[in-house]
This record gives C-alpha cells, structure tokens and sequence, in this order.
C-alpha cells in the first residue's frame, strides 16, 4: 500500500481508534520545560498517578534562565520560581534533568535532537508549539496543551484525530547567501499564517534534501508559524549521519535494526496529499519580515507594502495596524530600516551552524554605532562549548556581539533580555507578534546570515552584497 510519510509514523502508533477518527496514539519522547510542566505535575500528584514509563520524559529549564552568569541565579520571582519547580518536580518523579547549570542544558528543541533523544520513527510531544522542529527527523512532533502534558506523563498516550496532508516542495537550488530559514518565510510568504491550518506539513524537494538536519529543523521549526501543528522531513543518510553516535541514540546491533526500520520512513513514490505547494528554490532571496506577523514578510530588496494598494478590507486593516506598531511607512526601502538591536540564537537559528554562519558574516567587522546591543545566545550548553572550539565565541566579541550562556532569551523575553519600548531588532527567532521581545519592541524575522550584516551595517542589507 501506497503512504506518506505522515500515514507511516501516525498508523505505526495508533492503541485505539474509533470510528469518528479519535485515536489514542502512542507517545515515544515527551520533553518537558518549565513554563507548560508544572500544573501537570500538580495533576498528577492531586490524582496520586505515576509517570507511566519515566524514560520517556526528559526535562530541561530553558525559557526563564538568565544568559548572563549563572551563579547569582535568577533574579526575577516568576522565572525562579518557575525552574525551581521543575527542578522539585524532576526530582521528586525522578525525571532525567538538564538544570541550567548542566552542560547539556538549552532550549528544548535543541537538546532534544543533540542528544538523540529525537530519533526517527518516533512521535515526540512537549508543551510548546515549536515542537515541530523535530519532524526533521522523519517523526510525528507537535506542541500539546499542559493537560495533555499530564495526560502523557500519566499514559503516555494522546488523545489525536489525523490532519489532512500537505506537501511543501521545493525543488532547484537555493542562491548563495539564501538559507533554510529564506525558504521557510519565502513558503509563509505565501501560504500565509493560516495555509497549513488543520494539515500536517511535509517538506520535500531537491532543496530540502540539500538541506543539512540544521536547516531541517529550522524549516520544520516554523511549520507552526504556517499554521499546520507539524511539519516533517523524510529520513535519508542525512538524517542517519547526524544521529549517528549521539547519547541517546541506539548502538552496536540496535543501530543496525534502527537504521533498516529508519530507511522506511519516506512517502511513497506516488502518494497523494490533500494539497501541494510547490517552490522554485532559485527564485528565492534573503528575506525579512516587516510587520506584526510571520506572512508579512518580503524581499531584502522589496519595500514596505502600501495598505491602499490591498484590496482586501480586512488584510488592509492588519496591514495599516502593523506598520503603525512597527512605526513604518509605506514603500519604504527595506535596505533603509535601521535597527537599534541583533538577536541570534532561539531554537530557530541557535544550532552550531546558524552560529558559523553569521560569524561568517561579522568576522574582521564590527557592530554598527546605532546598534546598541547585538546578541548571541547559543542553543545549548554543547553548541557553545563546540562554538568555542571553532573560535566563533571570539569573532563575535570582537565585531561587538555579545556571547551568552543557552537558552530562548530574546525570543519571547521571558528573562533580563528584552527589547525596550519603541526598539527595533532584526531577530533570528520565528515570532513577530506585538510585544513578542518586550512591551513595545519591533522584531524583524531574518536568517542569521542577515542578522549579522544588519548588526555591522546597523540597517537591513543583502547578506550577499557585504561579501
Ligand atoms: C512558553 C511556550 C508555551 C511557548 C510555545 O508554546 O511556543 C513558547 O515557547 C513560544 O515560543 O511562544
Ligand atoms: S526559543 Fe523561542 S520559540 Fe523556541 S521554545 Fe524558546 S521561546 Fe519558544
């Protein structure tokens, strides 16, 4: 029988299914963070239930640590409170843990894949919508509520109906310059924010196999912003290669068992989707976003959209809306936008990869005056340390960029890093709403490549031209 690659992994884990379609799906991975984990735990206890199978779970403190020295710990009371509760509930289940001061630690989507945690085969669950990312490795991942964090801590199981399917294909050869990150605005760009609503994604075409497991996760990242819950890759040598060896990963004859069940997890030649979007990779450019949401993203050479000229009542409504928060005009250049502050890092772009690249881009340079502050945060403990290695930590600080300790900071400003009233950043993360990096703060999505040259020139600029 003919499948796709979603039919494969969602059949492979059906306990039960009736006859409306709700089906109980089996969960291999759940990770587990601080902010959507501790009512859970509170459930759980209240219930006297028992985590259903223990080495399943493994949890992580990433939204609330500070990036700066750890030893004072945290300052503010809401985020302490909150990774101290994890680190209680951790231990008192008896959960494997990566406190803010394990080597190990960083942002959840991050670790998950490093460790080989994720593996290929397998549905992964976490209390986050950006849970996503782990569809790179060929699995059924998606974010789920924190009652369903309880549900599977106490079951290991979720209560599921199947989406429709989608596929993404992107075929010809990206531009030097143009990344993972272009492609998966460029598709934003132009399914929209609700185009994957009630799908489940999977990305194919020459692009994406071309693509590295770095640039994977960054495409499948942001299949939520898309609106579709998950989004996948097929597993091919790329994939095997990179979980090859990792902590979690099977070894010795399970490895071999593993990679010949691995090798099947593709669609196959001639499966239909519900709906298929095709891309030529050639055409697309470094892209930036200019307003208050994912899809409202153009050209580093295009302008600000004139609301007039859209004919839509209520997309001229959102559009005009937006630019009064981004304290825009329209036409303007997008190469004219100055920019007060740089973000690199989030589960994005914060993988060793996304950090050579825009390292690549700021060496022998530096900081622009007007860019008050430029921010690295790495997305893990291990991609610092190998960053250090590679002397990235020191081309940084040396063009002004300032070099943090792992975790989501300035994406959505949960600790001390943030955005002030009125700042304007060109941010590697995946969200623009209002507020997104602090109360008043304006956020341009962008790859790290351009991050970086809008942080030398302290303007957007195509990346390809500073070269
Ligand atoms: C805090 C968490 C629930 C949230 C999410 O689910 O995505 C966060 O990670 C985000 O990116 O907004
Ligand atoms: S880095 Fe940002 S998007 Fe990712 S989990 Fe953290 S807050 Fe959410």
């Amino acid at each position: 029988m003919i499948k796709t690659l979603y039919d494969k992994l969602w059949e492979s884990h059906i306990v039960r299914s009736d006859d409306d379609g709700t089906t109980v799906l089996y969960i291999d991975r759940h990770l587990l963070h601080e902010v959507t984990s501790p009512q859970a735990f509170d459930g759980l206890r209240a219930a006297k239930r028992q985590l259903w199978r223990n080495s399943a779970n493994l949890a992580v403190a990433d939204h609330n640590v500070p990036t700066t020295d750890r030893k004072d710990g945290i300052a503010d009371p809401t985020s302490r409170l909150q990774v101290e509760t994890l680190d209680a509930n951790s231990k008192s289940y008896g959960l494997t843990y990566f406190n803010m001061n394990d080597k190990r630690q960083g942002i959840v989507h991050v670790i998950g894949p490093e460790q080989g945690a994720t593996l290929p085969g397998m549905t992964v669950v976490c209390g986050d919508s950006h849970t996503s990312t782990h569809g790179a490795f060929g699995c059924l991942a998606h974010g789920i509520g924190t009652s369903e964090v309880e549900h599977v801590l106490a079951t290991q199981t979720l209560l599921a109906k199947k989406s429709k399917s989608m596929l993404v294909q992107v075929d010809g050869a990206l531009p030097a310059g143009v990344t993972a990150k272009d492609i998966v605005l460029a598709v934003i760009g132009k399914i929209g924010t609700a185009g994957g609503t009630g799908y489940a994604i999977e990305f194919g075409g020459s692009a994406i196999r071309a693509l590295s497991m770095e640039g994977r996760m960054t495409v499948c990242n942001m299949a939520i912003e898309a609106g579709a819950r998950a989004g996948m890759i097929g597993v091919d040598d790329t994939t095997i290669n990179y979980v090859k060896g990792r902590p979690y990963a099977p070894a010795g004859p399970h490895w071999d068992r593993a990679v010949d069940y691995w090798r099947t997890l593709h669609t196959d030649q001639g499966a239909q989707f519900d709906m298929v979007v095709l891309l030529d990779a050639a055409t697309i450019t470094p892209q930036v976003t200019w307003g208050t949401s994912p899809e409202m993203v153009t050209s580093i050479d295009g302008r600000v959209p004139d609301p007039d000229l859209e004919k839509d009542a209520v997309r001229r409504d959102a559009m005009e809306k937006a630019l009064v928060y981004m304290n825009l005009q329209p036409n303007t250049p997008i190469a004219d936008i100055r920019i007060d502050k740089v973000f690199i890092g989030s589960c994005t772009n914060s993988r060793i990869e996304d950090l050579r690249a825009a390292a690549a881009v700021v060496r022998g340079k530096h900081r622009a005056s007007n860019v008050r502050l430029a921010l690295v945060v790495p997305g893990s403990g291990l991609v610092k340390d190998q960053a250090e290695r590679e002397g990235l930590d020191k081309i940084f600080k040396d063009a002004g960029f300032e070099w943090r300790e792992p975790g989501c900071s300035m994406c959505l400003a949960m600790n001390a890093d943030r955005l002030e009233p009125g700042e304007r950043c060109a941010s590697t993360s995946n969200r623009n709403f209002e507020g997104r990096q602090g109360q008043g703060g304006r956020t341009h999505l962008v790859s790290p490549a351009m991050a970086a040259a809008a942080g030398i020139t302290g303007h957007f600029v195509d990346v390809r031209a500073l070269r």
